[in-house]
């Protein structure tokens, strides 16, 4: 499969190979947005709540987890019950391990409904994760910006964008020097999804 370079014409722009590899068609057109249509329909999404200066706020975006039996996982301080896995989920967990040679027991999907919905800048590096955690990150439906910067250097920025059917892999010490965000967009936006197959220990 053609993974897509990071090079640029300009050599200071080249994202670090050994922590982000980009693959722009790991499922065809029409299979992923057949998926991310039943994904919209079947999983049970939650819209969960954040607390920023005393304020509690609708998180922009809706969420739903699945995984093994007995997984749990604190995200963001709120303790998901994981779903069980879906015959789709299951054969799409089954292509991505035989993909990156990685056995992945959940799958956290994320609903970007529009344009208005978004992640702000995190780093996934919860301890359950492990030290330098594979995530393999697959994208459906409207491509969206994914941007990411050094934590001690915000200088340090990059965008990728992510496309239907892609799947990217973060790996190494991505999740502990970076930090990444799907931005808003002032533009209307098509629906979107995100699966990120996590193993979490
Ligand atoms: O939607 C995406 O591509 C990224 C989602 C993300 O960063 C996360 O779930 O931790
Ligand atoms: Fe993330």
């Amino acid at each position: 499969m053609s993974q897509l370079s990071f090079f640029d014409d300009n050599e200071s722009l080249r994202f670090p190979e050994n922590l982000l590899e980009y693959y722009p068609q790991f499922l065809d057109t029409g299979a992923a947005l057949a998926l991310m249509n039943e994904l919209i329909a079947t999983a049970p999404w939650k819209q969960t709540t954040l607390t920023i200066h005393d304020k509690v706020l609708l998180t922009p975006r809706l969420t739903a987890w699945y995984g093994d039996a007995k997984q749990s996982y604190r995200l963001s301080e709120k303790q998901l019950d994981a779903a069980p896995w879906t015959p789709a989920l299951s054969a799409l967990r089954e292509k991505v391990e035989a993909f990156t040679h990685l056995h992945f027991n959940s799958v956290l999907l994320n609903y970007y409904r529009d344009g208005n919905d978004s992640v702000a800048w995190h780093s996934d590096n919860e301890k359950e994760l492990g030290q330098h955690p594979h995530i393999a990150s697959l994208s459906l439906g409207q491509a969206r910006s994914f941007d990411f910067r050094h934590k001690k250097d915000h200088q340090q920025k990059y965008s990728l964008k992510l496309g239907n059917g892609s799947l990217l892999i973060m790996k190494g010490d991505l999740q502990q020097h970076w930090e990444h965000r799907i931005p808003k967009s002032a533009r209307p936006l098509q629906p979107r999804i995100n699966l990120t197959f996590r193993i979490i220990y």
